[in-house]
């Protein structure tokens, strides 16, 4: 028989309470450790992030080159560091939710996709060079409904998870077996009717904010 590793989160029963919400689990995965979520982010908050976002996005940006690069056709922007009273909440609930502090936590980004943009397959974790506190685990929250396409996708499993507004897809890859790591790999697949808001949060291995 093989032992099941140790996750990051230990998920009991249906729902998830943090602080300040109840969450819905809708779908799991046990090994890697992957949870469908719902009512996340209200549906006001979710306008809100896409409304701050809108004005400050620019083409996604790929790997510490900063080339453009056609694995993400999508653009961006990170919010600062609890740069205001709702970026602060998300970044709490979501961290409660992870079981992570939010000094391990990662800027918050905002992905927009229109119609034909896509992010084709790839690890959020780094593998090329030295790492140094490594990413660990990460929430994709969907800000709005898609009219068609634009699923996240985990061609490894055959997973397809469809965006709704509040929902949220969540996966860790802090495995000692690396292929396990590896099951994660994810895409988002190209929006073909519509417009997709995201919003993403990466968690690191250690800290990574100082204030
Ligand atoms: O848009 C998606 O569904 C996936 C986004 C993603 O993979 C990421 O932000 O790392
Ligand atoms: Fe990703």
């Amino acid at each position: 028989m093989t032992v099941k590793e140790q996750t990051i989160m230990n998920v009991v029963g249906n729902k998830i309470h943090t602080s300040d919400q109840e969450i819905t689990i809708v779908g799991k995965i046990d090994e890697p450790l992957i949870l469908i979520l719902d009512n996340v982010l209200s549906a006001m908050e979710c306008e809100a992030l896409i409304d701050l976002a809108k004005s400050r996005l620019q083409r996604a940006k790929i790997g510490s080159t900063h080339l453009e690069s056609d694995v993400r056709t999508n653009s961006s922007m990170f919010f600062e560091e609890s740069e205001n009273e709702l970026v602060l909440k998300v970044e709490t609930r979501v961290s409660e939710l992870m079981g992570i502090p939010v000094s391990h936590a990662e800027p918050l980004q905002i992905l927009h996709y229109k119609a034909g943009d896509q992010y084709k397959p790839h690890y959020d974790y780094f593998t090329t060079g030295q790492v140094v506190n490594n990413r660990i685990s990460t929430l994709v929250m969907y800000l709005n409904d898609v009219e068609e396409g634009g699923e996240t996708y985990f061609p490894s499993l055959r997973l397809s998870v469809m965006p709704k507004r509040g929902r949220a897809v969540y996966f860790e890859y802090f495995y000692n077996d690396n292929l396990l790591n590896e099951l994660t790999l994810h895409a988002g697949n190209p929006v073909t009717v519509g417009e997709k808001w995201v919003a993403t949060q990466w968690m690191r291995r250690q800290r990574h904010r100082y204030l």
